[in-house]
């Protein structure tokens, strides 16, 4: 079988706590990054752009989610507190996929949204043919403009995903897809 027909078929995302280090290097990241930006964009617009959370920059990241978590919920206990500010210290890398999209005289903005989501699947398909396992995630902080706007997300940008990636020691099995008669029709 043809091997991008064959990662398809499995690919699984990994939970973030189970993504380990080694990351990718920073060729596998440039390649990464330059497959993202290979997308489909209505209008060559690219409405989109990328932040990299590696390193230091995810301990970073995981201060200011616990900080503006325990802003919002002030009575947040520490164990709570200690999980949100390892948010971006799971996996070795996590990619954070920011819309930019706007209004435009010819394009829909939710052409713009939806162009996002490719770049997201861009890299997870991506990571996963580097040997890499990921997944994308949102959860509350990707809603939260209090934490947005301190890791730089102006007030019309948005989160697509945070894709985190990293190494797994073994696949986890399938879930259960949708049937094909539910979903498909002929016209
Ligand atoms: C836009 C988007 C946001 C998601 N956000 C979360 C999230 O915040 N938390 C979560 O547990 N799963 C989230 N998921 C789902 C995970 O990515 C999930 O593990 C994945 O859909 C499993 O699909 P797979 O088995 O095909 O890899 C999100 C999925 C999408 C498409």
């Amino acid at each position: 079988m043809n091997e991008t027909i064959k990662l398809l078929k499995v690919r699984r995302s990994a939970p973030a706590a189970n993504l380990r280090h080694p990351g990718p290097d920073a060729r596998e990241l440039q390649t990464l990054l330059e497959i993202a930006s290979r997308v489909p964009d209505h209008g060559k617009l690219a409405p989109w752009r990328f932040i990299v959370f590696q390193g230091e920059g995810r301990d970073r990241a995981g201060k200011i989610a616990a900080d503006a978590y325990l802003e919002g919920n002030p009575d947040a206990d520490a164990r709570r507190l200690e999980a949100e500010s390892k948010r971006f210290s799971l996996a070795p890398l996590v990619i954070g996929v920011v819309s930019t999209a706007s209004a435009h005289e010819k394009i829909p903005e939710w052409e713009q949204m939806l162009s996002a989501g490719a770049v997201c699947m861009n890299i997870i398909v991506a990571a996963n043919a580097l040997g890499f396992s990921s997944v994308w995630l949102t959860e509350w902080c990707a809603y939260d403009r209090t934490f947005l706007g301190r890791i730089g997300l102006a007030d019309a940008e948005r989160i697509a995903g945070f894709i985190h990636i990293g190494r797994v020691e073994a696949a986890r099995e399938d879930r259960p897809r949708p049937a094909l008669g539910d979903i498909v029709t002929e016209f």
